[in-house]
């Protein structure tokens, strides 16, 4: 089941693959051309009744697919405004090889569409592209088509039809069958109409794989406030200083709005003089122990989501306080670095997104394996028995909930050089912020090795942490 968002999400991943979506058209239209054979003997009338967009351009490549019957292709609108480079080359495959066409420019013109005498109609008016209400002429070709005596084959969705909701906000084409892709989609089911799922050869590896899809639709909101893009607390530091500033340069590049950083008072002026961007805290002592627990609960209270572990070391009093923290609060926190262990013994009412490595992994209980494949599926048992998400680092990253299994292929061997978890740990934490668990680690493992691939590029060997930090607005920039 796949909502429209997650469709165009795992299409441009296939794009990405070496799939482009012109070849995925043609085995949509190949599919609503099978479909339509069912209602039809050779030589009876087809019209497809299509719209400017890729709902449009699936039924002019199934009218090539259909030369043994009599089609019609007519276009809701002119010919120049058809909305994409893929439906505009399958339009004009049309014209040269003489299939019938005609266009319908204006409202009145629709009445001009005759539906009698025909033996099945395709309606690719509007797919996944629909928003609101059907606007002219659509509207009313959706009245005509609904009520001819015809059988009416869908294509993807009933134009006017939200798949996600099932719902219309005006009217909607009422269909005897629905051809949709790759997966089914929410709002079908509510319908009265048999549905068909085609299989149109996206690798399930578009799926599987985090993809530059995965970056779609999370533009940061034009006009928005500070604080809009996420407000973070980094626990750190203590043994290291480095650890905690990383993280918290990495939630500021990953586009959060704020960062602070609790640290020991001892190390805070050195984190400080990393960068002005934070906003440090300094915590009583020379470590973070269970005595500054209510100062961190405190802090935490306000914020959006904490990044827990960078630094902290794995003295037994610090691991006390990261229990204790754990213990009681109950937002969302990425558990990095020492702070891992404590994560079994808990019991937390806070969301976690656990960032291991392989080692750290075995050292929460976890399982180890040298198949990849394997290991996913011993991560997938893991995190479902936690409850929690996991991202396991490794040469290619594994990212579970307990339901749904990721793998991220990005990053090179560089990036085992120190520091490039803090970052990992700084950006899921400013993802965690605004999006759900698991999109946050598949996103930040994503765009965290991409950096890191960025940044090999340019230095090769030489790679340190805080080249990461500079590609990562690029990083997170896609070209869909
Ligand atoms: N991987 C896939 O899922 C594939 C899907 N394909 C097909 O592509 C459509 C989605 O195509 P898209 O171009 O994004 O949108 P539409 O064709 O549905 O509509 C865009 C078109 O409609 C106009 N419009 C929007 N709202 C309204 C309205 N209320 N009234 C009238 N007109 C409206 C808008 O202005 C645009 O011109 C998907 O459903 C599949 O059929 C491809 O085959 C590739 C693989
Ligand atoms: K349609």
């Amino acid at each position: 089941m796949l909502t429209a968002d997650r469709m165009a999400a795992v299409d441009a991943n296939a794009a990405a693959l070496g799939v482009p979506r012109k070849q995925l058209m043609e085995s949509s239209g190949n599919a609503v051309a099978r479909v339509v054979r069912q209602y039809v003997d050779p030589g009876d009338r087809v019209i497809l009744v299509c719209g400017r967009g890729n709902n449009g351009g699936d039924a002019f490549v199934a009218a090539r697919f259909l030369s043994d019957y009599d089609v019609q292709v007519a276009l809701l609108g002119h010919p120049d405004r058809i909305g994409t480079d893929i439906a505009r080359e399958n339009w004009a495959a049309l014209q040269a090889a003489e299939i019938p066409t005609t266009t319908i420019t204006d409202s009145t013109a629709i009445g001009d569409l005759d539906l009698s005498g025909v033996d099945c109609i395709v309606d690719a008016m509007l797919g996944t592209g629909v928003t609101g209400a059907l606007r002219e002429p659509a509207a009313t070709a959706a009245r005509g088509i609904t009520a001819a005596d015809t059988p009416v084959v869908a294509v993807d969705v009933p134009s006017g039809v939200d798949a996600d909701t099932g719902r219309a906000a005006g009217n909607a084409v009422a269909a005897d069958h629905v051809v949709t892709f790759h997966d089914t989609k929410p709002g079908l089911d509510a319908l009265d109409a048999e549905v068909t799922v085609a299989d149109i050869g996206i690798p399930a590896a578009a799926e599987r794989f985090v993809g530059p899809g995965d970056l779609l639709g999370r533009d940061r909101v034009a006009e928005s406030h500070k604080g809009d893009n996420g407000e973070l607390l980094v626990i750190g530091g203590g043994p290291y200083t480095g650890a905690p500033a990383l993280a918290g340069q990495a939630v500021l590049r990953a586009g959060a709005d704020l960062v602070n950083v609790a640290c020991p008072e001892s190390v805070a002026p050195q984190v400080q003089g990393y960068s002005e961007n934070l906003i440090v805290h300094p915590l009583a002592g020379e470590e973070v122990t269970p005595s500054v627990v209510d100062d961190l609960l405190a802090r935490a209270a306000g914020v959006d989501a904490v990044v827990c572990g960078p630094g902290l070391g794995d003295s037994e009093s610090t691991r006390s306080a990261v229990a204790a923290f754990l213990d009681a609060y109950d937002g969302r926190v990425v558990v990095d670095a020492d702070a891992l262990s404590v994560v079994p013994d808990v019991d937390t009412d806070a969301t976690l997104v656990c960032t291991p490595h392989q080692g750290e992994l075995v050292g929460m209980g976890g399982p180890s394996a040298d198949d990849r494949e394997q290991l996913a599926d011993q991560v997938s048992d893991f995190a479902a028995e936690l409850g929690h998400t996991v991202l396991v680092k490794g040469t290619h990253d594994i990212i579970s909930d307990g339901e749904t299994t990721r793998i991220n292929r990005t990053g090179n061997p560089g990036m085992t050089v120190g520091g490039t978890g803090d970052v990992l740990a700084g950006v899921v934490g400013a993802l965690l912020a605004t999006e759900a668990p698991r999109a946050a680690a598949s996103v930040g493992a994503y765009v965290t090795g991409h950096a890191g691939d960025l940044a090999a590029d340019a230095v090769g060997d030489s790679l340190v942490a805080t080249d990461l930090l500079d590609r990562l607005p690029e990083a997170l920039t896609t070209d869909e």
